[in-house]
């Protein structure tokens, strides 16, 4: 039996989580496991109800289950708030809180999608490369922060221990991968931040020496993600440049709607997808649900040690694709468009 806390979150989270939802409830019928499904309301949905983003239940659930699945936060309705009262800084908090270091953030380009799409196949058919993005320090954390009439500032700051250990688990995972190449993402030509983070993967390398490791600047990485990424195995990187870099990625594979991601510590796990709450097509079940119904495949990979559940999860959505469904963001001109109710049902039927 699995415990699995759902926080659908903003805009597009529900509509895509229900999908992932009836995915979970479709793997567990057919392999004959339980789960126990504990939704909570959670950033501005959560805001409106009991006047907080991140109420101290949500986050106790959040601490109490096997995995916790979460769609999006944010919106329209909540831009204007201060920084650290908006539907984004709850979603911090909550990362921090679950101590979530590492964002593995894989680019994958499905092949039925390459065959029938706008995608430029001789660039990006074969591309599948894991980004491990630091999830709970740099810019994104760093104190001091804010601004008035005259200036803003935020700061870049890593500690030893934060790179050492995303290193560590990029470098692990490559080796798993056959000793694949690892490519380190900085701005070290400029950023002493930088220099210490690319000094500290130098380091932490020495222990993996059968492993490539080539360092690259973060603006030339994101035209090389564009131009050649399967020349991409592992990238590792900080906060706010993996944050970039991936969705960059998310296009390579068609939409940002396509990309999961796993958010781990070493206590909690939470899985989700790399979009925002797309508050332009909230509401209108015309979302792609795939990014969070492959979070759901990533959860068995990376809480549960069942690959096997993953794979039928992936060949459901390879098998819906091939089939022809799409939704409007993944539809070349002149393909018929489904809603994320259609393309889940598709995925569902294929478990
Ligand atoms: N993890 C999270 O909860 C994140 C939340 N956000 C928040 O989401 C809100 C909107 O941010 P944006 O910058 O617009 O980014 P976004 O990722 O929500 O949307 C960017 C564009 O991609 C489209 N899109 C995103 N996901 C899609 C899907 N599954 N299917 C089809 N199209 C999809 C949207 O319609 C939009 O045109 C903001 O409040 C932002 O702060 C943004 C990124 C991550
Ligand atoms: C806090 C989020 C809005 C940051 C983000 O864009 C992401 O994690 O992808
Ligand atoms: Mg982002």
């Amino acid at each position: 039996m699995y415990k699995i806390v759902s926080i659908p979150g903003d805009g597009i989270g529900p509509e895509v989580v229900a999908g992932a939802l009836e995915v979970l409830n479709a793997v567990a019928k057919k392999h004959g496991f339980e789960v126990e499904i504990e939704e909570h309301l959670f950033g501005g949905a959560s805001y409106d109800v009991y006047g907080s983003m991140l109420t101290d239940e949500t986050l106790e659930a959040c601490k109490n289950c096997d995995a916790v699945l979460l769609g999006a936060v944010g919106g329209y309705k909540w831009e204007n708030l201060p920084h650290d009262k908006k539907p984004e800084a709850a979603l911090l908090k909550l990362r921090k809180e679950l101590g979530l270091f590492a964002n593995l953030r894989p680019a994958k380009v499905y092949d039925a999608l390459v065959a029938s799409s706008t995608l430029k196949t001789e660039v990006v058919q074969g591309t599948d490369f894991m980004v491990f993005r630091e999830l709970t320090g740099g810019i994104y954390f760093g104190q001091p922060r804010g601004y008035d009439e005259n200036r803003g500032w935020n700061t870049m700051v890593y500690e030893r221990y934060e790179v050492e250990r995303i290193a560590r688990l990029a470098f692990e995972y490559a080796q798993k991968r056959g000793n694949a190449k690892v490519t380190s993402i900085d701005k070290a030509n400029v950023l002493e931040v930088s220099q210490f983070w690319r000094n500290i993967v130098h380091e932490v390398h020495q222990d993996f020496p059968e492993i490539e490791l080539v360092d690259m600047y973060v603006d030339n990485a994101a035209m090389q993600v564009v131009r050649n990424p399967k020349q991409f195995e592992v990238i590792v990187t900080g906060n706010i440049f993996g944050d970039i870099l991936s969705d960059i990625s998310g296009m390579i594979t068609g939409s940002l709607g396509m990309l999961p991601s796993a958010s781990i510590g070493s206590e909690h796990a939470l899985y989700e997808p790399i979009h925002g709450s797309a508050p332009d097509i909230a509401g209108q079940n015309k979302a792609n649900p795939i990014a969070t119904i492959a979070s759901v495949a990533m959860m068995f990979e990376n809480s549960f040690n069942r690959p096997e559940v993953a794979g039928d999860i992936y060949a459901a959505i390879e098998g819906a694709l091939a089939a022809g469904l799409r939704t409007g963001d993944i539809a070349a001109p002149g393909e018929a468009i489904c809603s994320t109710t259609e393309m889940t049902a598709a995925i569902v039927a294929r478990i």
